[in-house]
């Protein structure tokens, strides 16, 4: 599996102490795979004993959280913050409400956010929080009475110069605004604590739109430097149809790309016409509904029960956008099969080493998710920003900044790929260029 000693040995440690977090396991394998060619290049990382200190997150909190539902029955739930690593700047990272919420699963995409955070160019640290909670089915009340409760907890451990967190699954704005209310309250603070807020208390324009944009600029961009190609005229299938699916779809379809699918957990909806991101919109934002509904207003539409239908759909490019883990090797075969040319990852994490190796095999284009969907937190760097000038930037202004920075992040990669002996490979690439600033950082700082 790995040849260099150095890594041999910190995975096994890894491995015998984190044996029981399979999704963590797997994030810091893919990683400590890409750093053979850079730990080589650098004795002193070894010395500064930087992957033994980078696996282990600088502290995790983890709470109880107990609110009373409508029915007046206390119920009780576990929060988590991972404050994972701060050798570049302030954790930072979103919160996630999901019943297969744990430690093991905040510490992935904590791991993950270290580097993809380095990978935005902003100072930025990595950590990751969320719950047990499943807001499937609960009323406004109830989540407002959970985020209270949440943040009454979290809210001792987060600050705008210490660790500042956002959305991910299942939290979008509705949660950030009672979460952002409920610190305010506690605190007596008015501060940029956390991000993805509304845009009448400092959230910033063009937030809720990054991940998805950022998603399709740096499928844009790839698609560009490696192939000579563009999104005009292909068939992409997008996979969720959530905050970074919904806006994965829009970018898309106006860089001149028809997308036919979307999904959620229950299964998948196929529109040979292209899929119309506001019948989608209205759906999932405003009703919080499921997508199958989106076939029963668009007449051209299919639904089928299953989200791993999506992967079936013959297309040019495909988009994951739900899920960890949710392109297996089956369904990477079949992309593969029916004329797939690049996967571009704006989930976490959601393609399986599997998977992977399967797209490497068939020449694929692979963007993977720490660089491709960093939109979001990079427009999160940029809320904050604009909350300590006390200002606000236009959509245009924020939007060109994300463009850039996911072009950047292409180049960024592609060098450091090339640096590492690896040309083209922008997943050895985006995990070498994320590490090594954070890596640097951290033996300049001393033994923390
Ligand atoms: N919101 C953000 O800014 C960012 C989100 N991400 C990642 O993107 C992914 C999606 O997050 P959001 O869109 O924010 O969440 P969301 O809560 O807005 O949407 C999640 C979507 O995925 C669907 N889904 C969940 N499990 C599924 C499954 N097993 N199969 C098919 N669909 C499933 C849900 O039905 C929903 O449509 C997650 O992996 C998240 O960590 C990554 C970077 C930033
Ligand atoms: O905007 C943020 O701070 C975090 C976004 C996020 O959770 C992610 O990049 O996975």
């Amino acid at each position: 599996m790995f040849t260099n000693e150095y890594i041999k040995r910190v995975y096994a440690q890894v491995e015998q102490r984190d044996g029981d977090q399979p999704e963590f396991l797997q994030a810091v394998k893919e990683v400590f795979e890409s750093l053979e060619p850079v730990v080589a290049k650098h004795p002193e990382y070894e010395k500064a004993g930087v992957l033994e200190r980078i696996v282990e997150p600088e502290r995790v909190v983890k709470f109880r959280v107990a609110w009373t539902d409508d029915e007046g029955k206390v119920q009780v739930n576990r929060g988590y913050r991972v404050q994972f690593n701060s050798a570049i700047g302030p954790y930072k990272g979103g919160l996630r409400f999901h019943p297969t919420v744990n430690e093991g699963v905040v510490k992935f995409l904590g791991f993950e956010q270290i580097l993809k955070n380095s990978l935005t160019t902003l100072p930025m640290g990595g950590g990751k929080g969320g719950s047990d909670f499943n807001p499937k089915g609960k009323s406004d009340a109830e989540v407002m009475r959970f985020c209270q409760a949440f943040m009454t907890e979290l809210c001792r451990h987060i600050g705008q110069f210490t660790d500042v967190p956002a959305g991910d699954i299942n939290v979008g704005g509705r949660e950030i605004g009672y979460l952002f209310g409920q610190y305010k309250r506690i605190r007596d603070e008015y501060s940029g604590v956390l991000t993805g807020k509304g845009l009448e208390f400092g959230g910033s324009l063009a937030r809720t739109e990054a991940t998805g944009y950022g998603v399709c600029y740096y499928t844009q961009e790839a698609l560009r430097v490696l192939k000579n190609d563009s999104f005009e005229g292909k068939t992409v299938v997008v996979s969720g149809s959530g905050n970074v699916a919904t806006y994965a779809v829009q970018k898309a379809e106006e860089l001149g790309a028809k997308v036919v699918t979307v999904s959620d957990s229950n299964g998948y909806v196929y529109d040979p016409n292209g899929i119309d991101v506001e019948v989608v919109k209205q759906i999932k934002e405003v009703e919080r509904g499921r997508i199958k509904e989106y076939a029963e207003r668009v007449p051209s539409a299919e639904y089928h029960e299953g989200c791993s239908g999506v992967w079936t759909v013959p297309c040019d490019i495909a988009l994951p956008c739900a899920t960890q883990n949710e392109v297996n090797e089956e369904s990477a075969k079949a992309l593969v099969a029916n004329g797939c040319k690049a996967v571009v990852e704006g989930a976490n994490m959601p393609s399986t080493p599997e998977a992977i190796a399967v797209y490497q095999k068939n020449g694929l284009l692979y963007g993977p998710a720490k660089a491709a969907n960093a939109g979001g937190v990079a427009v999160s760097g940029l809320e904050m920003s604009q909350n300590s000038y006390r200002l606000s930037w236009s959509f245009e202004e924020v939007d060109a900044k994300l463009k850039n920075i996911m072009e950047t992040i292409v180049a960024n990669s592609l060098a450091a790929a090339k640096e590492y002996g690896h040309e083209g490979d922008l997943m050895l690439g985006a995990n070498a260029a994320g590490f090594v600033k954070v890596a640097n950082a951290m033996v300049a700082q001393g033994v923390l």
